[in-house]
């Protein structure tokens, strides 16, 4: 039973016929423009060179030891099947399932080390999930793609320090799909080796949202020392800790204490005690949207001209009274300037940009279908990235699942 509410006539469809034809729909969605993002994607390294030639991100981890199989040495792993380049894998209930709380035996790939806030967004998000650590975001991404991982985590947007720029690049060059959404409260505390006091420190490392998300609350400490982006706030625990640091405090969590010995010296330092980062879950298909729960929709999209396209975008949605949750622009990496001919005001240089929206309404309701077929009216691409339950869990600051970590 897809929905529990009488379904739109064409959402009756997709119930009918299942995920080939939410694919189908998202395929008509974006037949204007597949063949530009094909031309855009960019290719993903080969399979069979496995994982043993990722870099290691600061010389902690290399692909053995995040425990990342590679395919070739995966023998009777049921994760990555023999049948892995069919293009039809039978539906299964992990596929339908919209909630985002079914964990269990899925493994969950996230960018950073154990004590990382990404691990307890698996958690999260898959109860007793099986944590797979990565050393980037774009490993992470590789993980499901490769059938490494079911799925991955990945934060996009903090209350504080905002949009991580990254993962909407990667969304955009990766095919994998947004399932759902959770969101973290982040609170931070400042780690030092047993023994350290503040006036020892010269410097201060962490995760770049560590650091913004801090920024103000390390100044009214009288931290004026260096301070440092790392990978992630739990490998910034990690290094103190392997490096045996006296001089250097990290921003992580009170879990990275523990797991990496070392001491805290601050607690709570964010610079908001409601400090929160809202996380994606990404999979290899699509879930079907429904309308029985709150859904959100996220798009990306370009134009081609006309500087009122973004406005006639805009009012696609507030016609229809769906409300926008947010919107990001990033440079077109492809194209990032478009020389435009005049015969008046001659040749005119402008900026390019992808537009990412969410919106609060889901891909089964006819008002967001008929939403995403006017913008396609305006734009040269559109792309749907997922339509997913909406993560509606009241805010506490304590609140934290745990995923069994692979590490
Ligand atoms: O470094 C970590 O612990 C992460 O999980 C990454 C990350 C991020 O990218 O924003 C996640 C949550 C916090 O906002 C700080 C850092």
């Amino acid at each position: 039973m897809l929905g529990a509410s009488q379904p739109a006539p064409a959402t009756a469809r997709m119930a009918r016929s299942g995920r080939s034809e939410w694919q189908t729909s998202c395929a008509i969605l974006t037949s204007k423009v597949v063949s530009q993002e094909q031309s855009e994607s960019l290719p993903v390294p080969p399979v069979s060179g496995g994982f043993d030639h990722v870099p290691a991100v600061n010389g902690h981890h290399s692909a053995a030891q995040m425990n990342l199989v590679p395919i070739e040495k995966s023998d009777g792993n049921p994760l990555v099947p023999q049948h892995r380049h069919h293009q039809q894998k039978p539906l299964s209930v992990t596929d339908l399932s919209p909630a985002p709380m079914h964990g269990s035996n899925l493994r969950v790939a996230y960018q950073g080390v154990p004590g990382a806030y990404s691990e307890a967004a698996a958690g999260k998000a898959y109860p007793n999930c099986q944590a797979v650590p990565c050393d980037q975001f774009e490993v992470a991404f590789q993980a499901v793609e490769l059938w490494i991982a079911d799925r991955a985590v990945l934060p996009v947007e903090n209350s504080l320090g905002g949009s991580i720029h990254r993962n909407y690049d990667l969304l955009l060059r990766h095919r994998l799909h947004i399932v759902g959404e959770v969101q973290l409260p982040v609170h931070h505390c400042l780690l030092a080796l047993p023994g350290v006091r503040k006036e020892f420190l010269t410097r201060v490392i962490s995760h770049p949202q560590g650091l913004a998300q801090c920024e103000h609350t390390l100044t009214k400490l009288g931290l004026n020392v260096a301070r440092e982006a790392v990978d992630d706030t739990a490998g910034a625990a990690e290094f103190i800790a392997a490096n045996n640091l006296r001089d250097t405090a990290a921003i992580a969590s009170a879990r990275a204490a523990e797991i990496y010995g070392l001491e805290i010296l601050e607690d709570g330092i964010q610079d908001d005690a409601s400090n929160v980062t809202r996380f994606v879950m990404l999979a290899r298909e699509p879930i079907i949207p429904r309308t029985d729960r709150p859904f959100k929709t996220s798009i990306v999209f370009a134009h081609e001209k006309g500087t009122s396209v973004l406005y006639k975008v805009l009012s696609a949605f507030a016609f229809r009274d769906i409300s926008l949750t947010k919107i990001e622009s990033r440079p077109n990496h492809n194209r990032p300037i478009r020389v435009v001919d005049d015969a008046n005001v001659g040749t005119a240089k402008h900026f390019e940009y992808m537009f990412y929206v969410d919106f609060e309404a889901s891909m089964a309701e006819t008002r967001a279908q008929n939403a995403l077929a006017e913008v396609q009216e305006f734009t040269s691409f559109l792309r749907v990235l997922g339509s997913y339950p909406m993560d509606m869990t009241p805010w506490s600051p304590s609140s934290s699942t745990s995923c069994t970590s692979s590490s």
